[in-house]
């Protein structure tokens, strides 16, 4: 771990500070050059969006532009520990951004002193931008905060942390389920935590078809039940009226533990009171609820994820984020709606299931990946991202109305290289 340590503070640090940096995508080198990117040169494009603010996608690289934008609420699993902080998380999501969409992000971080101000800031900013992704902004505030931008930007606004998340757990979730011999309407499923990533996961899984009444979730005083009353109206949704009170009680018998909390709050006395093939989803970043040795060492028949790059089954939001805006960018979607983010679960899953391409193997270091229990989830090195959920998320935008752009020439695109010939 400190090896770990140590190479990740070294990453940051050299040979630059940071891990992105502004590229230039015209020419700069003559005399002419400068005098069309600046003045006088520049005077036209600013007259012709000034006359049809429309063009500013024509002219600009707004559209193809994500403000990543953060409070520093909660920063992974590690808390609140202020916007600054969150910049290397913010400046990562570029880089995935980038690397698998190929979408320019500028990361920003708010040091806003109430959620208002929070959402004054995005919103006077918002018209840089193609998109919004809001990141590690804490519950309860990140839902009124996302909800407000929704309503007032007219471009797509996406609190990752939900609804990515959601995103790629469903699709983890229905795969391990079905390796499991199991199904979503009869999975008894218990969620440890009640903040921004559990309570939209559960809610997108109900949406998929799980049954509420089969979902315990816990905060940190325990079971969400209909007794408390200290329980805001996010959680309440899931309140419902049992004697269960501690996570060892909701676990007796259950088919899936989903982590959304914190290190370490799953023992292996409580793994070991769920039912045959628990499902475990330890998804706190950067220490899962459970580490997967101490998991497999309780349990042999365990189906074991984490959000961890260096473990198999990675369910985590890297595989939404960049496709999903991908796909809504390109049709130029007003929002990214609940048919877009079902899209985009069921293509996940689907690809899961195709033979997955030498090139992935070779970057993971191993010989074979095949649809199972070590294999839920597509990777997020897999080039076929792109193709598929983007594709899916652009289709749905069509049909649901909210694309303002028709399906794009270029599409299904095959690579990141494809993503401006259309
Ligand atoms: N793998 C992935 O892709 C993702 C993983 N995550 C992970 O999910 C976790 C939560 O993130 P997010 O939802 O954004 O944060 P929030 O701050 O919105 O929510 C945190 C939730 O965790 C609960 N919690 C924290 N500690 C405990 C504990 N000891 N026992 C029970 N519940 C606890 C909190 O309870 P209370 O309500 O009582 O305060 C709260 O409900 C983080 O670890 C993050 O890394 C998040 C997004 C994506
Ligand atoms: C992955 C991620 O977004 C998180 O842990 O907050
Ligand atoms: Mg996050």
């Amino acid at each position: 771990m400190t090896d770990l340590k140590t190479a990740a503070l070294e990453y940051h640090a050299h040979p630059r500070p940071g891990k992105l940096s502004v590229e230039l995508t015209k020419a700069t080198a003559t005399a002419r050059d400068l005098s069309l990117a600046y003045s006088p040169g520049v005077a036209a494009p600013v007259r012709e969006i000034a006359r049809d603010p429309e063009l500013a996608y024509r002219y600009t690289g707004k559209g193809n532009l994500v403000a990543v934008i953060s409070d520093g609420t909660a920063i992974l699993g590690l808390g609140n520990l202020g916007p600054l902080a969150s910049k290397p998380v913010m400046e990562g999501k570029g880089v995935l951004f980038k690397r698998f969409a190929g979408i320019d992000v500028f990361d920003i971080e708010v040091d806003a002193e109430s959620p208002q101000a929070f959402i004054d800031t995005v919103k006077r900013i918002s018209i840089t931008f193609g998109g919004i992704n809001l990141e590690d902004i804490k519950a309860p505030e990140c839902f009124d905060i996302e909800r407000t931008l929704i309503e007032q930007c007219d471009i797509p606004v996406f609190h990752d942390d939900q609804h990515g998340t959601a995103i790629v757990t469903a699709a983890g979730l229905l795969n391990a389920l079905e390796i499991a011999g199991k199904n979503l309407p009869e999975a008894k499923i218990v969620c440890l935590g009640a903040g921004a990533a559990a309570i939209s996961c559960m809610k997108l899984l109900v949406g998929m078809g799980a049954d509420i009444r089969n979902i315990y979730m816990l905060d940190r005083k325990g079971v969400v039940h209909s007794g408390r009353d200290d329980l805001n109206q996010y959680k309440a949704v899931f309140a419902h009226e049992t004697d269960k009170r501690t996570m060892s009680e909701a676990l007796e018998g259950a088919d899936v533990f989903v982590g959304l909390s914190g290190a370490d709050l799953l023992s292996p006395d409580d793994l070991n009171r769920m039912a045959v093939n628990p499902i475990v989803f330890a998804c706190s970043n950067p220490d899962p609820e459970i580490k997967p040795e101490v998991a497999f060492a309780t349990r042999s028949d365990v189906i074991m994820a984490t959000g961890r790059s260096d473990y198999p089954n990675q369910v985590n939001n890297v595989l939404g984020f960049p496709f999903i805006f991908r796909g809504a960018l390109d049709v130029r979607a007003t929002r990214i709606n609940e048919e877009m983010k079902i899209a985009a679960a069921h293509a996940l899953r689907e690809l899961a299931k195709l033979p997955v391409p030498e090139e992935v193997k070779v970057a993971y270091g191993v010989d074979s990946l095949e649809f199972g229990r070590e294999y839920i989830i597509p990777k997020p090195l897999d080039p076929r991202l792109i193709t598929l959920v983007s594709d899916a998320v652009a289709k749905a935008a069509i049909k649901t109305g909210v694309a303002t752009r028709p399906y794009p020439e270029n599409y299904p695109l095959k690579s990141v290289n494809d993503v401006f010939t259309g």
